[in-house]
């Protein structure tokens, strides 16, 4: 089943030459990408790359200054409403509210969505299921682990069925199994609903080579496409070595890192 984003033809997300500074420092440098409906497109940086920056602006937390950003054709600037309504978020920080039930902090968030009643009840119980979280419902945030939070947390980022998913960063702090399982979860979402995912991440395990990229090192888009073509094209044996090699074009493996 496609979601109901626009045309099949239309970007899920259109990044166009899009600066963004702060001060002097330029966080992001004419960056310009697209990401194709249906597809898991990994954003690969190392620490200060830009990724925040970039999702910051895709999700309308700072205004766009230079260039514009689209989802599904719609002006994240010019009409916001259009756009966030086929935007989920997952941020790097935590943001269930500890003291609610799994219950209460996705009704809430369903309500701020013009989602309740029966209709709220029903999404509800199938994102969480979709999340294996089905039988946490009446439990209270802070009983949850870490990788259970994030789970909840993708689930509610899904009750107003946005066609792209953003999530930044999504298994920091997570241990193995649980990184795997967010991550296979999110994989299938892609595959049986069609969702957009946007994946930032710094850990090379969780990219495939069909997995479509973007590769930003100081703030300069340095490679976009899929893996494998990246990987072929930079003369690398693994996308760890294509990595390392387009991180060293851009001028910021840090001591240790690289080699
Ligand atoms: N509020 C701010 N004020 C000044 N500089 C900032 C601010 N936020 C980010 N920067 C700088 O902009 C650059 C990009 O930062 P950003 O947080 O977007 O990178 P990132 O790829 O998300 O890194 P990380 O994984 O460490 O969060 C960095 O050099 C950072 O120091």
């Amino acid at each position: 089943m496609m979601p109901a984003g626009g045309a099949q033809d239309v970007a899920a997300l259109d990044v166009a030459a899009v600066s963004h500074s702060y001060g002097k420092k330029r966080a992001l440098d004419n960056v310009s990408f697209t990401i194709k409906p249906g597809s898991f497109t990994v954003l690969l940086g190392l620490n200060g790359a830009g990724k925040t920056t970039l999702f910051s602006l895709i999700s309308h937390l700072y205004d766009t200054r230079q260039g514009a950003i689209r989802i599904f054709g719609h002006d994240i600037v010019r009409t916001p409403g259009e756009a966030l309504r086929r935007l989920g978020i997952v941020f790097q920080a935590r943001t269930l509210d500890l003291d609610l039930t799994v219950q209460q902090n996705l009704s809430y968030h369903a309500a701020l969505h013009g989602i309740s009643g029966a209709e709220a009840t029903k999404r509800i119980a199938a994102r969480l299921n979709e999340v294996e979280m089905g039988g946490r419902l009446h439990d209270k945030a802070h009983s949850l682990s870490g990788g259970q939070m994030r789970r909840v947390e993708i689930a509610r980022a899904l009750l107003h069925e946005p066609p792209l998913l953003l999530l930044d960063e999504a298994t920091v702090g997570l241990d193995v199994q649980s990184r795997a399982g967010i991550l296979a979860n999110i994989r299938k979402l892609v595959a049986t609903r069609g969702i957009s995912v946007f994946w930032a991440t710094h850990l090379i395990d969780e990219v495939q080579p069909s997995d479509d990229v973007v590769v930003l090192s100081q703030g300069r888009l340095v490679a976009n496409g899929r893996i494998s073509d990246v990987v072929t094209q930079t003369g690398a044996r693994d996308i760890g070595e294509a990595f390392r090699t387009l991180s060293r074009a851009g001028e910021i493996v840090p001591t240790g890192h690289g080699q």
